[in-house]
Parts: C-alpha cells; structure tokens; sequence
C-alpha cells in the first residue's frame, strides 16, 4: 500500500477554439492515508480526472508535487472511466499486459478472471464482451498488478443497478482480501458512501475541498516513510 499528498500549485489547459485558458487547480492539497479508500465526488467537468491523470503520471503538464509514502515508487492500477480494452488482445491478454507474463501472473490472471465470472470468456476478444463484462475486465486488469495504490474514474457509471450493484460487492471484497490504497471517483454519493471510508466533495473551479467526511474507520495505517516527489 502507499499514502499519497497531492500538493497542485496550479493546473491550467491551454485556450481552445475561442474559449480563454482556464485555471483547473490552483493551490490545491489532498492527503491520502496509507491503506484509506477515498471516495471523490464533485460536478461533471471540474477536473476529477485530471487529478487521477496527474496521479498516475500520465499528466505531467501541470506546477506542484505528487509524493507517494511508503518508499519505492508505488504500483499504480488505474480503472478508467471508459474500461480502454486493446481490442486485439484477448480479454486474458488484456489482463496480462501490465504483468510480466511468468506462469504465475497467468495463474493470478485467470484466477481473477474467474472471480469476475469471466471464466469462459478469458479467450475471447473484448468485442465480444457486453459493457459490463468490459468494466469486469478492466477491473481484473487493474487488480492484477497487485497495485499500492488503486486509481478508479467511475468504474461502474452505466451499467445498471444490478450489476453496479455486482460489482461494487466485488471490487470490497477485492479490496478487504487484498489491502490496497483507493482514489475511486464518481459523480453518485450513495456509492461513495456505500465503498469509501472518506469521502471528499470537491468544488470550484479552481478545484477546493468543499466537504471532507470520514465515514467510516479507515482499515489502512497512516505512518510510513516519504519517498522522494515525482516532480
Ligand atoms: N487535454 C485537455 N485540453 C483542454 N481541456 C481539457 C483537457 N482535458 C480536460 N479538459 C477540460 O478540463 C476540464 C476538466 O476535465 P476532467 O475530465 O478532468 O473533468 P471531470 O471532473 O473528470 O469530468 P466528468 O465528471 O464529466 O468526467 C473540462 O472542462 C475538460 O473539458
């Protein structure tokens, strides 16, 4: 597992077609504890995902500090908002890519696929695959990499209740049996209520904290050695 202070001087994205520059984040702080799963919920548009991008690294383009604790550089598993499968992979293959392909990770792999009840369909092309059974894999992808640190960006927004309902079942006991640090974004309150032990509302722009709850005991520690900014 690994905490995470998120400390962003200043966000902004470039004039576009008319529209002026706009100043995303501007001195913004958010510390999460080692092991906590943070719910963040907050208006369409005001840089949710952003946030998780500039997380993960995969926005750099941005003035602050990204400081992981717990000493070496976390693994990061990251459920994105739209489930992202390589269409020319197998739903295994999927799962296998952020892995190092030893008989072992095909182990845990297909053993995850079966918990998701996608056994039968680990051979199959994510074409094939109804939405839902999408999201499950990109779950089983993101959790197969034994991540440090979970990054989720509405994982279950539209499906229906029945199996959001499924999967948010899933993804606790996912989570209860293997401990792991969760960021989980989503625009519906009842479900951030339902998975995290703090739920951060968040308003703006620029982005501020408008409401911070812990809900429930976190199960997580909070100590743990800093290691160095990621920028
Ligand atoms: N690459 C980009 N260039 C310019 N503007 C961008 C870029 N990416 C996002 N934006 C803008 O930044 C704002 C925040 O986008 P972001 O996707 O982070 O919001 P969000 O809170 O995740 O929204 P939603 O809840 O609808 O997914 C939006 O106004 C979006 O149009």
């Amino acid at each position: 597992m690994t905490g995470v202070t998120v400390h962003i001087r200043a966000k902004t994205f470039p004039a576009q077609s008319g529209a002026p520059e706009r100043a995303l984040y501007r001195d913004f702080l958010l510390e999460v504890a080692d092991g906590s799963f943070v719910a963040v919920l907050g208006p369409s548009g005001l840089g949710k995902t952003t946030l998780l991008n500039m997380i993960a690294g995969l926005d750099r383009a941005f003035e602050g500090e990204i400081r992981f604790t717990g000493g070496a550089e976390p693994r990061i598993g990251y459920a994105f908002q739209n489930p992202r499968l390589l269409p020319w992979r197998t739903v295994l293959q999927n799962v296998l890519l952020p892995l190092d392909g030893s008989p072992a990770s095909e182990r845990r792999a297909r053993s995850l696929l079966e918990e998701m009840g996608l056994g039968d369909a680990a051979d199959v092309y994510p074409e094939r695959l109804s939405v839902g059974m999408q999201r499950r894999a990109a779950l089983a992808r993101a959790f197969a990499l034994e991540p440090d640190l979970l990054l989720m960006d509405e994982p279950f927004v539209s499906l229906d209740e029945a199996n959001a309902e499924k999967l948010r079942d899933l993804l606790a006991a996912l989570v209860a049996r293997r401990p792991t640090t969760v960021l989980f974004v989503t625009h519906d309150s009842r479900e951030a209520h339902r998975l995290a032990d703090r739920v951060v509302t968040l308003a703006g722009p620029p982005v501020r904290i408008a409401e911070d709850r812990a809900v429930r005991p976190s199960s997580g520690a909070t100590a743990g050695t800093e290691s160095g900014p990621r920028r």
